[in-house]
Order: structure tokens, then C-alpha cells, then sequence
């Protein structure tokens, strides 16, 4: 059987890349890759009709310039197409994000992940700086919540250094189905999965919550997530550009969390707070 892949290239990249994804997704498009200007897409043959982009809204919309181009790969290099496309990635010298058929290198933290449609390889920004704050402080022993978890590469790397008991939750069936792949895959033992959001949470308490989720959701469940913080308990949060950190900021203060620092990689921020 053939693919057809669909390559687009996606000006401005977001949000109009995962309003994109999350479009074709319903239409059939299985497969994803995350690239530099867009979005590579591809459907099984059989199920392509040729007025299937008509039903994807974004095309249509004046704010995003969309353009495509198409061709179709057989079966057979179905596979090399998706392992050249995924590269290991190697956050800080000291932690390798890779594919199971990736070599394994000599990072001191080797996390295999098994993307197949979840947001959460370490090539996008916000991943990379959130592996980068969890790489640099302590976790040990810490009760984590990993809040929009996608693949659950954040709450991997929060237990290999040393975090547990840790929650890993997503709204999308599909993220939470592929984070309990991947926490086995790494044979994470400390990590409970779950599929849902922020009315999950009354109740409970963490000394640190990691939240790369976008900048409405944020805002809209800081107030829970600040409740559910210990004292003297870290959050951090990503998802969002450098011109809303002063909006996120100020909602953080609003719920009693300071500003601690903050990374900023291609635009988008990863910012740590702690309760007072
Ligand atoms: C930007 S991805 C981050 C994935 C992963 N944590 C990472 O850092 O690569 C955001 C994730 O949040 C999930 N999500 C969106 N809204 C959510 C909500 N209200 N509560 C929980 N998860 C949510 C999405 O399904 C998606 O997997």
C-alpha cells in the first residue's frame, strides 16, 4: 500500500501548524511530521479522495499562508521516510531524545520515544527548554505532575533524575495511549497516566508541576495549578511566545507564584515560578 505524503510549508508557523495537524488527523492523515516550516502529512492512498483538502478549514483561512506540495512513497520506504525525518536530538551534552531504531549514544539520559502522532520529541523549542530546566535542577524524590504531557519525554526525564511518584496526564486519547508506551519503553515504574485536564486535580498536591501546554490553557488553569502546589513548590510552564510571558507572569503573581528565570529559543519561552 502507499502513502502520500503532503508537505506544507506554514507562515505564521503557529498555531496554524497544529490547527493543521489536528484538521488532517480527522481526515485521515496518520502520520506527522514536525519540520522547520510546516508540517509533514501523509495519508494511505486509498483513503485520499481528491476534494478530501476541501474539509480542512485552515487552508481556507486569510490569517495563514498555506502552500503544498505532494507525492506518494512507496510502502516500502514508508519506514526510512519517518527515520530520516526523526533525528535524535541532544538537549544539553547530557540527554539523547531518539526512536527505538536510533543507536543509542552516551548521554547519561537516553530517552526512546515512539512519537507516532504525539507532540513531544525534544525537536520542538519548548520541549527542548523544559528537558534543559529539568536537567538543571533537582528532582529528586520531588511528587511530579507532567500537566499536557504528549509523549511523556518530560515526565521520563523527571523520573530518571530521580522524581516519584510522578502523574502524566493529556487531554488526547492518543497522547495518553502513547505515554503509557513510551513510560514502559523506558521502563519508568514511578509515572501514572491518565487522560484529562485540570478538573483531575482538586485534591491533589506536587512539589513540582511541568506544564508546555499554550498560553490560553495556562491562563485558564493557573489558579488550579498553583493550588496544587506544595509550598515552596516549582512550576514550570512553556507553550507560549516571549511577547505573553508578561501575561503569564502576572497571572502567576495573581496566584501567588514568583518568577525565578526563564529560556527563550526560537521566540518561545519555558519559565520557572516557585509558590511563596
Ligand atoms: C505542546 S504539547 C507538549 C507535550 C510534551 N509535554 C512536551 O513538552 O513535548 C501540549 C500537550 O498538551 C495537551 N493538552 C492540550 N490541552 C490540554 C489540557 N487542557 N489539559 C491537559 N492537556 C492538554 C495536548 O494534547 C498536547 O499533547
Amino acid at each position: 500500500m502507499n502513502y502520500i505524503e503532503f508537505n506544507f510549508k506554514v507562515t505564521p508557523l503557529q498555531p496554524a501548524s497544529d490547527i493543521l495537524l489536528a484538521e488532517l488527523g480527522e481526515l485521515g492523515f496518520d502520520s506527522f511530521v514536525e519540520t522547520e516550516d510546516g508540517l509533514q502529512a501523509y495519508i494511505l492512498e486509498e483513503y485520499y479522495k481528491e476534494d478530501l483538502l476541501k474539509y480542512v478549514f485552515v487552508l481556507n483561512n486569510p490569517e495563514f499562508e498555506i502552500t503544498y506540495n505532494t507525492k506518494t512513497i512507496e510502502q516500502v520506504n514508508w519506514n526510512a521516510e519517518w527515520e530520516k525525518n526523526f533525528t535524535p536530538i541532544v538537549v544539553s551534552d547530557n540527554c539523547r531524545v531518539r526512536a527505538p531504531f536510533h543507536d543509542k549514544g552516551n548521554e547519561e539520559y537516553d530517552i526512546i520515544i515512539e512519537p507516532k502522532m504525539s507532540f513531544g520529541t525534544g525537536h520542538h523549542a519548548t520541549t527542548h527548554m523544559m528537558i534543559q530546566h529539568i536537567l538543571k535542577d533537582d528532582f529528586i524524590g520531588k511528587k511530579v505532575l507532567d500537566m499536557g504531557c504528549g509523549t511523556a519525554v518530560l515526565a521520563i526525564l523527571a523520573e530518571m533524575r530521580g522524581a516519584g511518584p510522578l502523574d502524566a496526564i493529556d487531554i488526547d486519547e492518543w497522547c495518553y495511549l502513547n505515554s503509557i508506551e513510551n513510560a514502559e519503553r523506558n521502563n519508568c515504574t514511578k509515572i501514572t497516566v491518565e487522560q484529562g485536564d485540570a478538573s483531575l486535580l482538586s485534591n491533589r498536591k506536587y512539589d513540582i508541576i511541568i506544564a508546555n501546554i499554550n498560553r490560553n490553557i495556562l491562563l485558564n488553569d493557573m489558579k488550579t495549578y498553583a493550588n496544587c502546589l506544595s509550598k515552596d513548590g516549582v512550576i514550570y510552564l512553556s507553550g507560549f511566545y516571549e511577547e505573553d510571558l508578561d501575561l503569564i507572569k502576572s497571572e502567576c503573581t495573581n496566584q501567588g507564584l514568583t518568577y525565578v528565570n526563564h529560556y527563550v529559543k526560537d521566540q518561545w519561552v519555558a519559565a520557572k515560578f516557585i509558590k511563596d
